[in-house]
């Protein structure tokens, strides 16, 4: 279509995604990510939300219909933070720039700019191991920053954590969201945490994962954490919840 390459960071048009082994993970997938939009994916276990990021970071190829990537680069963050254990938090956050062949100079310069902003700059130089799982998480979203994604790929990247650091990292995502405007695809089983940050939420069913429901949440950024408590936050979270019952009904 004339001009969609300018206004989609991402798209998938009718994609699906069978397994070697036969499991139907996807089904008709149709999706849009603009420049600057913050979608939230929400589904049951083992729908096929992992595979929806693979999908779009290109590590796995659609099976049926085609995905689209209109971005200089992606950034990835795993569930697990996947840090090198024998690596600084600076070497981790180097890594991907090594990968490319970034000159040393430069990727320090996007290292050391990235732990800053996730507010490590006095942990340059620890390993993974001395620091809390939400540092960890940290540092695991410095990687990804200092890539300069304008697309930022993050799967469950706080279900592991504690509420308050899960509520803490929240805000700081969108904090870092304000400053650079990425586009950005979250999978979460946590419909608050969607409502929190997404501006637009899919809803998943069952697999193979089917878009079930879609939304748009309108509230400006920043966002206060007594958001959460609004009576139009209740609404958005109550209709994508009835969603997701319908969808692992
Ligand atoms: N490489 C693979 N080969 C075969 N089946 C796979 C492969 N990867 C994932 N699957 C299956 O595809 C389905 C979707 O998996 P996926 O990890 O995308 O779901 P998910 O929604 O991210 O799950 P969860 O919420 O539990 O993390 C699951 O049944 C899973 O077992």
């Amino acid at each position: 279509m004339p001009g969609q390459a300018a206004t989609s960071a991402l798209s998938f048009s009718g994609a699906g995604k069978r397994y070697d082994d036969g499991t139907h993970a996807l089904d008709k997938i149709d999706l849009t990510v603009a420049p600057g939009q913050f979608v939230a994916v929400v589904g049951p276990s083992g729908c096929g939300k992992s595979t929806l990021l693979r999908l779009a970071a290109g590590l796995t190829d659609a099976t049926e219909g085609s995905v689209r990537r209109d971005t200089a680069s992606v950034g990835y963050v795993f569930q697990d933070h996947a840090l090198l254990p024998w690596r600084t938090v600076r070497a981790n956050v180097e890594l991907l720039g090594e990968l490319r062949g970034l000159s040393r100079a430069e990727r320090r310069r996007r290292a050391d700019e990235a732990i800053e902003l996730v507010g490590l700059a006095d942990f340059a130089h620890h390993r993974p191991r001395t620091l809390s799982g939400g540092m960890r998480m940290r540092v695991s979203l410095a990687r990804a920053l200092a890539v300069q994604p304008d697309l930022l790929l993050l799967d469950e990247p706080f279900g592991t954590l504690d509420e308050i650091t899960r509520e803490r990292l929240q805000s700081e995502l969108l904090r870092l969201f304000g400053l650079r405007r990425f586009a950005a695809v979250f999978v979460t089983h946590s419909v608050g945490e969607a409502v929190f940050l997404a501006t637009r939420i899919i809803v998943l069913s069952e697999r193979p994962g089917r878009i079930v429901g879609a939304c748009d949440v309108p509230f400006p950024y920043p966002r206060p954490p007594e958001l959460r408590f609004s009576p139009d936050f209740a609404r958005i979270a109550g209709q994508v919840s009835a969603w997701l019952r319908g969808a692992a009904a």
